[in-house]
């Protein structure tokens, strides 16, 4: 079974409270979004592979470390995780992007898909998927079935706010993939909403409601 971790940094869970407020306007919402995803990248990326290289410092030659240069791609899920990419490249610039678009239908809470376009290599990268909210669970299952389809074999599931119907959505379809939460909340409502959540995402970040 992948692992769940669930992140209780306090940089991280201040900046969320902030998120949560409904009273944080878009400007700010975004912000605090892309710092949050900062702070995750730095956790998620701990156990990137290191080499040993020679090097000269000013005073003498040294033994040092340098990341192997592993294959990354981060995959936004259209449109609230569009938020998340930017914080994730400033730790990690020379990663792809791909972009998998999926909407939530209003009605049923299933996905649907509109739109994949992921790195040519795909085969060689180790994916961080991204989306703010991990609901039913729905759009993440899709969409890293729409990641494996292509052939994407590690992937890691990276988000703002979960609650356990969400999580135990991706364990029972793909418990290969380890999960990344900032805050694991208490239930989902009658309209598909996590509670106490922090509101639809996309329309919070983008302005749109
Ligand atoms: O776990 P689920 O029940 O599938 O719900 C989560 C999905 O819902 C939201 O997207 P939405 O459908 O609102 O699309 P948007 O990002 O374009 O607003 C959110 O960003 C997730 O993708
Ligand atoms: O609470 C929720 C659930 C799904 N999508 C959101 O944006 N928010
Ligand atoms: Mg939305």
């Amino acid at each position: 079974m992948g692992k769940v971790y669930v992140f209780d940094h306090p940089l991280i869970q201040h900046k969320l409270t902030f998120i949560r407020d409904k009273n944080t306007g878009t400007k700010e919402f975004r912000e605090l979004v892309d710092e949050v995803s900062t702070l995750m990248a730095f956790e998620i990326t701990r156990e990137l592979p290191l080499e040993d290289i020679e090097i000269d410092t000013p005073v003498s030659k040294a033994n040092a470390k340098t990341l192997t240069g592993k294959k990354l791609g981060i995959v936004p899920i259209l449109r609230a995780g569009l938020g998340m990419v930017d914080g994730i490249l400033k730790l990690i610039p020379a990663a792809k992007v791909g972009h998998v678009g999926l909407y939530r239908d209003p009605e049923t809470l299933k996905p649907i898909e509109y739109y994949v376009k992921l790195p040519s290599d795909v085969e060689e990268r180790d994916f961080i998927l991204v989306d703010p909210m991990l609901a039913t669970g729905g759009s993440a299952v899709e969409a890293i079935n729409s990641l494996k389809k292509r052939g994407a074999k590690n992937i890691t599931f990276m988000c703002l706010v979960a609650c356990p119907e969400g999580v135990e959505a991706i364990q029972a379809e793909h418990p290969d993939v380890d999960i990344y939460i900032a805050a694991l909340d208490e239930k989902l409502n009658e309209k598909g909403y996590i509670v106490p959540g922090l509101g639809d995402a996309g329309d919070r970040l983008f302005g749109t409601k």
